[in-house]
This record gives C-alpha cells, sequence and structure tokens, in this order.
C-alpha cells in the first residue's frame, strides 16, 4: 500500500429513495393545513360550550401539529455508519490505545450482583489487548456482596478470557454464552462451565445469605472496609484495585496478562448531595485518570452486557481516523434489550427513535448521548472545548506509564472521590456529567456538542450491547416518568436546546432534540382529546365535520397517512404488526400518566415542593408468575397505583360512552345523527379497542396481574359520576 494513500477507518451513507418521505411530508402538511381552514372557517358562532370546547380541541390540533413538524426534523435525514476495523488493525494494533470501562450499579437488590459481574466479565473478554482494558465498578450501594461477587469474577476471568479467546466465544457474558450453548463435549467448555456454575451458586447463596461469611472475608484485606462501618449513605471511600494489570504477575491460565478491574464506592455523607448515577461518573473520571488516565471510555449500565467482542475496535475506527475524527467525542450505540417477547407489549425497544430517529440527529450533527453503550474521549467528557489542536497523535499517545505501587494507588486516587472534593469546583456544572437533571446522560451530550464536539451513532449489524427492559407495565412507567420529567426540565430550563445550543450546534439538531424534551408536553392536549370529544357526543356537540361534507377528508387523510407511516416505519425497524399496536397504546398511556406526572413533577420542583429523585429501575427476575405473565405478553397491573385509576377512569368513561352511543343508535331514543358524530364514535371506539387489555384486566382476569379491586372500584366511581354529570 502507498504511504501516503488515505483510507478511511469509517465511511458514512446518507439514506437513499427519500422520495415516499417527502410525498407523506408534503401531503400531510397540506391535509393539516386545511384542518387549520376548517376549524377556523367553521368556528362557532354562538358564544357557549360548543365555543369552549371547538377552540380547546383545535388548540390541541394545534400542539399535535407543532409536535408532529418537531418530529419530522428527527426523520427527513439519516445517515448510516460502516467501519472499516481490519484497516485500524493495519495502522495501529500495536499502538492501540488504553479503554477505560466505566460500569455503574447502584443496589444489589435491583440490579442482582450475578448480572453486574455478567457484563464486567463480557467488557473483560474484548477481544483486544487486555493489558490495554480498564474495568471500574462504580457501586453507589456501597454493598461488601457486590464486592464479594467482583472478587468471584475476578477469579473467573483467568479461566473465561482463555476459553473466549481459544473458541471464539459469543457473546462474552458467561451467563448469555452459557444459556445459548447449553451443551459441549468439549473438556475446556466443561470446565468453565462447571467453575461458572460453582461461582453462580457462591454468589446467589451469599445473597440469599444477605452478608458475606467470615471465612470469605479473610481472603480479600478489602472486606475490612466494611468492618469499619459504612452503610449505603454513609461511608468513606472504599477504592479497591483488584486486577493491576501492569502487574506481571497478574495472568490468566495461558499466561496472558489480564485487564485492570478496579471497585470504588465514592464517598457518601448525608447531607452531601450525590448527584446520583452522573456524580458517580464522575469520580470515576477522576479515579481513573490516576490509575490507567486512558483517552477512551466506554460507559454501560450495568445490565448492558457487551455482546460483540469487536465493539471497542468499532468504536476505534470513528476516534483514529486520520481526517474524519478530529471533532468526534463520543460513538453512541443503541440500547438494546435482550428480555423482550415478539410484540413488545410494553414498546420498551424504543425501536422507532433507536433505529430512524437516532441516525437522523447523528446526520443533523450529532448523536445525543443515552447515557449507556456509549464511547467517549476523555477530553470531552472531561469539558475540554473542541479545538483544532484536539488531534490526537495516537502513536505518541502518553499515558500514565508510572506504575505505582498499589497501595500508594489506591491511597492518593481515594481523595478524588470524596464528597468534599467537587465543593466550589466545575465538576457537574462544566466538567464531566452534568448534575441536576433525571436525564443527565442528554445534558451531558449537548454540552459536549455545545463545545463544538460532534457525535456519531453506530447501529452494526451484531448488537453491541444488550440490556434488560423493564418488565411490568408499572416499572415502564416509573422509568418513562423520569426520562419526561429530565427532558421537560431541560426545555424549561437554559439548557433547552434552542438557548443552549443557539449559535453553538446545527439547527435541525437543536429542533431535533426538543421530540425528547418536549414528550412530557403532549399530554395536555392528548388528555383533552381522550376526555372532551366523548363529552361532547354525550352533550350532543359535534367537534369534527360532517362525514357528508368535504371537510372530512383532511381528517381522514392526516389520520390514515399518519398511522400508516408510523407503521411502515414501525416494520422497517423490525417490528411486527402486534408490536406497533402495543406502541400505540404504550404512546397513549405515557401521555396520559408519565407524560403529565412528569409535567407536574417539574412545575412542583422549579416551585421548590419536590426534590430531584433517581428511581432505579429493577432488572432481578420478578416473582416466576409476573415473569410468565409477561412471556405471555398478558399486561401487568397487579399494584394500586394511581397512574393505574388514570387510565382506568379514562378507559371506562369512553366504554360508557360508547355503550351509550351503541343504545341510543339500536333504540333510536335519543336518536344520534349518524351523519354529524361519525368521526366521535370513531374515536371513541378506537380509545375504546386500544384498551382492550385494561378492561380485560378490570373484569375477566382472575391471576395477581389483574387490576386491583381498589383501582376498580376508584375507576369505576369516578367514570361513572362524570358520565352521570355529563349526561343529566
Ligand atoms: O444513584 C444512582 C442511580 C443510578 N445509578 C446507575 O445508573 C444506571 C441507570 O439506571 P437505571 O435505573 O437502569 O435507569 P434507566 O432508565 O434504565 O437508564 C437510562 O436512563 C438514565 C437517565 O434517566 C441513564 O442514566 C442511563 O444510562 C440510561 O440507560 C444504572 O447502572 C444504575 O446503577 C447510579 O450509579 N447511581
Ligand atoms: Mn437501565
Amino acid at each position: 500500500m502507498e504511504k501516503n494513500e488515505y483510507l478511511p477507518l469509517f465511511e458514512s451513507k446518507a439514506a437513499k429513495g427519500r422520495g415516499l418521505y417527502w410525498v407523506y411530508a408534503v401531503s400531510m402538511m397540506i391535509g393539516i393545513s386545511l384542518i387549520c381552514i376548517d376549524r377556523v372557517t367553521h368556528f362557532p358562532g354562538e358564544n357557549g360550550v360548543r365555543r369552549w370546547a371547538w377552540t380547546g380541541i383545535f388548540m390541541a390540533e394545534l400542539w399535535f401539529i407543532i409536535y408532529w413538524i418537531i418530529t419530522q426534523c428527527a426523520r427527513c435525514r439519516a445517515v448510516f455508519r460502516y467501519t472499516f476495523k481490519d484497516r485500524l488493525s493495519r495502522r495501529y494494533e500495536d499502538v492501540l490505545p488504553g479503554i477505560d470501562i466505566f460500569v455503574s450499579t447502584a443496589d444489589p437488590q435491583l440490579e442482582p450482583p450475578l448480572m453486574v459481574v455478567d457484563t464486567v466479565l463480557s467488557v473483560m473478554a474484548y477481544d483486544y489487548p487486555s493489558e490495554k482494558l480498564n474495568v471500574y465498578l462504580s457501586d453507589d450501594g456501597c454493598s461488601d456482596l457486590m464486592f464479594y461477587a467482583l472478587l468471584e469474577a475476578s477469579k473467573f476471568s483467568r479461566f473465561w478470557l482463555p476459553f473466549c479467546r481459544n473458541f471464539n466465544v459469543e457473546p462474552r457474558a458467561p451467563s448469555k454464552f452459557f444459556s445459548t450453548v447449553k451443551q459441549s463435549p468439549d473438556q475446556q467448555w466443561k470446565e468453565v462451565k462447571k467453575l461458572y456454575d460453582e461461582m453462580e451458586a457462591r454468589i446467589n447463596d451469599n445473597m440469599k445469605l444477605g452478608r458475606v461469611p467470615d471465612q470469605l472475608r479473610k481472603h480479600h484485606k478489602g472486606f475490612h472496609e466494611w468492618e469499619l462501618g459504612a452503610s449505603r449513605s454513609d461511608h468513606r471511600t472504599i477504592l479497591q484495585v483488584i486486577i493491576d494489570g501492569r502487574d506481571t504477575k497478574e495472568a490468566d491460565t495461558e499466561g496472558k496478562p489480564l485487564p485492570t478491574l478496579v471497585y470504588l464506592a465514592r464517598e457518601k455523607r448525608p447531607g452531601y448531595p450525590h448527584n446520583f448515577k452522573a456524580g458517580a461518573m464522575n469520580a470515576l473520571i477522576r479515579v481513573s485518570s490516576r490509575i490507567s488516565n486512558s483517552q477512551i471510555i466506554l460507559n454501560i449500565d450495568c445490565d448492558h452486557y457487551s455482546n460483540n467482542s469487536q465493539s471497542v475496535r468499532d468504536a476505534l475506527c470513528f476516534f483514529m481516523d486520520d481526517e474524519q475524527s478530529r471533532n468526534i467525542s463520543f460513538v453512541q450505540f443503541p440500547q438494546r434489550f435482550d428480555n423482550i417477547t415478539k410484540n413488545d407489549l410494553y414498546g420498551s425497544c424504543l425501536r422507532v427513535p433507536q433505529a430512524v430517529e437516532l441516525a437522523a440527529l447523528d446526520a443533523h450533527g450529532g448523536a445525543p448521548y443515552i447515557g449507556s453503550c456509549c464511547f467517549h474521549r476523555r477530553d470531552a467528557l472531561s469539558g475540554k472545548k473542541y479545538e483544532n489542536e484536539s488531534h490526537i497523535n495516537w502513536k505518541q499517545l502518553n499515558e500514565i506509564q508510572e506504575p505505582e505501587r498499589e497501595n500508594l494507588l489506591e491511597e492518593t486516587a481515594k481523595f478524588l472521590a470524596n464528597c468534599s472534593y467537587e465543593e466550589n469546583s466545575s465538576w457537574g456544572k462544566e466538567m464531566g456529567f452534568m448534575y441536576g437533571c433525571p436525564v443527565e446522560d442528554i445534558v451531558t451530550g449537548l454540552s459536549i456538542q455545545r463545545k463544538g464536539w460532534r457525535s456519531v451513532f453506530f447501529n452494526p449489524k451484531r448488537e453491541g450491547f444488550m440490556g434488560l427492559a423493564p418488565t411490568t407495565l408499572l416499572t415502564t412507567l416509573i422509568q418513562h416518568t423520569r426520562w419526561s420529567e429530565g427532558h421537560i426540565q431541560i426545555a424549561l430550563s437554559k439548557y433547552c436546546p434552542l438557548i443552549y445550543g443557539h449559535g453553538k450546534i446545527p439547527v435541525p439538531l437543536q429542533i431535533s432534540y426538543l421530540c425528547y424534551n418536549l414528550w412530557a408536553a403532549n399530554c395536555l392536549a392528548t388528555l383533552y382529546y381522550a376526555i372532551v370529544p366523548p363529552v361532547c357526543v354525550l352533550k350532543g356537540i359535534n367537534l369534527f365535520p360532517q362525514v357528508s361534507s368535504t371537510w372530512v377528508l383532511p381528517y381522514a387523510y392526516v389520520f390514515v397517512a399518519k398511522h400508516t407511516y408510523s407503521l411502515g416505519e414501525f416494520l422497517w425497524s423490525g417490528g411486527t404488526l402486534k408490536g406497533w399496536y402495543n406502541d400505540q397504546r404504550m404512546w397513549l398511556y405515557k401521555r396520559l400518566t408519565c407524560y403529565f406526572y412528569g409535567f407536574c413533577l417539574t412545575i412542583l420542583r422549579s416551585l421548590g415542593f419536590t426534590k430531584l429523585n433517581f428511581t432505579i429501575t429493577g432488572k432481578n427476575s420478578v416473582d416466576d408468575d409476573v415473569s410468565k405473565r409477561f412471556e405471555q405478553e398478558i399486561m401487568e397491573f397487579g399494584t394500586a397505583s394511581s397512574m393505574f385509576v388514570i387510565l382506568a377512569t379514562i378507559a371506562l368513561f369512553n366504554l360508557l360512552t360508547s355503550i351509550s352511543i351503541a343504545r341510543s343508535l339500536i333504540i333510536k331514543k335519543p336518536a344520534i345523527d349518524l351523519d354529524s358524530y361519525a368521526l366521535h364514535i370513531l374515536l371513541n371506539g378506537l380509545v375504546v379497542i386500544i384498551n382492550l387489555p385494561l378492561f380485560e384486566a378490570l373484569f375477566f382476569r382472575k391471576d395477581q396481574g389483574c387490576m386491583p379491586a381498589s383501582v376498580t372500584y376508584q375507576s369505576l366511581i369516578f367514570a361513572a359520576l362524570a358520565f352521570l354529570l355529563t349526561t343529566y
């Protein structure tokens, strides 16, 4: 090969064949405009309830129109990226940079240590020089059970890594691997499997016991830290270098080096805000800078194991290209989940956002950082601005070379994770992960992009990472409450992309961010649409054009086109028809509950009534019955939650309206004018149909996951009251 010939390490292809999309977008614009004309020209002349209801529905529609236009920004373009790993290794194999991998965990009950070590082992086993990998576990739960599990993993890794190399194992998370390859005649397979099973049993036994027995504590000095007194929310920094990769004595069974493995529970004290995951990650950025200081940082949540041993190399193609890499600050992989059932009952995959929208944001100049499965450039993450000199000469990169003695290293790095370290500093404001927002990831990504960096979204054929999606309706709704609360908070603060990004990031990217930032803002228009039209039918007020009028056409077109397009997108992203139907239900439910709650919580918090909170999403396999229902795609209620009361009340009220309409159609007393009310009836029917699983849970199911009696009674009373109030 010619010496000066430049061969890119990655290439980008813009999506082609967008003709159909533009036909859709333009025709929708025409339809929408006609609807607006209808709403204005047919505005009720007489003063009264109809005028108010009309104004309201027009406002709701205007909101939907604005939001639809915003979401088009995250659709009108797309870019797909491809890497050339062979070129990377030809050019750089001997000077590959070090990688620091941050795994976060926060609660041994909600995030079982066995799952966490599965993730840790999967990243230790990357197809990458082990001496260049440094894995850090941040344990916000400060749990000696977690520490014990990590010690076990470090021992097991000596067998696991050679095994992965020799058998080209994929995925390299042992429990996932052994659950797919259940048998093998191979001797090494049998040995490793046996060791894994034994490790699993020991970790699980301790979990059941709830503590680490004394005879096991003797094996590592680290346990001493807990004996000095350490509770979850009140303890000093615990930093243990479990494997020091630079120590030549630390080797696997084939004598090859092992990755460095570090346990960190940053100091926590009552009265000191710890800033949740963002605080934990900032402590890791500092501590790792003393231990390995790699230029590239991979951040994953404890449930997102590596599913592709090549991901590090993929990511490096984006960072090490001579011409295109200069300003790339992070490479975001999609968050995929391996516990999704065929029709994804709770819409957990976020299929379309991840397949369509992130590629569009990338095309606009920067994928957002979505918290996990993301490779960062340390400089950018630590708050450096992009400058032309930001280019790294990878061949001369100087990382920490001095091997400090282990104890010394722990002692000197420890204070970096102390509570007081960040006092009067710009950590959380200008440097590192940003504080004060439940979606710290989005603000962090935005602040990086604002400093002149760009980012890419990389969606490889074999998924880079796999995680666990919530398995019940309530957990899903709670997770989305946190997300929507965080996003709307961004929209209403100085971090609003239109202000914060003004002049710093491209306008289409600013607008695309709003798709998510304004999730919560959808709640009011949706609540209106779900409640007021049925009220109006009962009251004999019509809000839509008659079927015999031509004005009905734009309504029909917009409705059909929007949903057909959304179905097309969903199927293209790999979903099923039923999955789409489930997804539509989830969007409705989120808008009626989480988004509404997120909206209210943000207002309450800005008035000083509530404090920022981060409810951790449970990742443990809930009880067997719940799992079984999840597998069978039966919607899980089971808990008396106020969110379910809202959902059930709205559903029941629509059902009562349907019954009343049906009655008047059959006995014609009072006769209902089909021509005028057809659209109302259609809308009402759709709300009822989409709620079928909820009615089943209310009236027909007997299992533990059905609607709790208290919710049923409350919602029946509310719906009946509302119905009586409107009809009499
Ligand atoms: O005080 C805390 C709380 C959480 N975490 C960790 O943060 C991660 C994310 O928590 P999880 O409950 O799984 O939240 P999700 O909603 O599933 O996570 C998504 O959304 C979050 C923002 O709301 C991002 O932080 C995550 O990276 C992103 O995957 C987990 O590894 C936790 O262990 C901490 O380290 N400290
Ligand atoms: Mn998660």
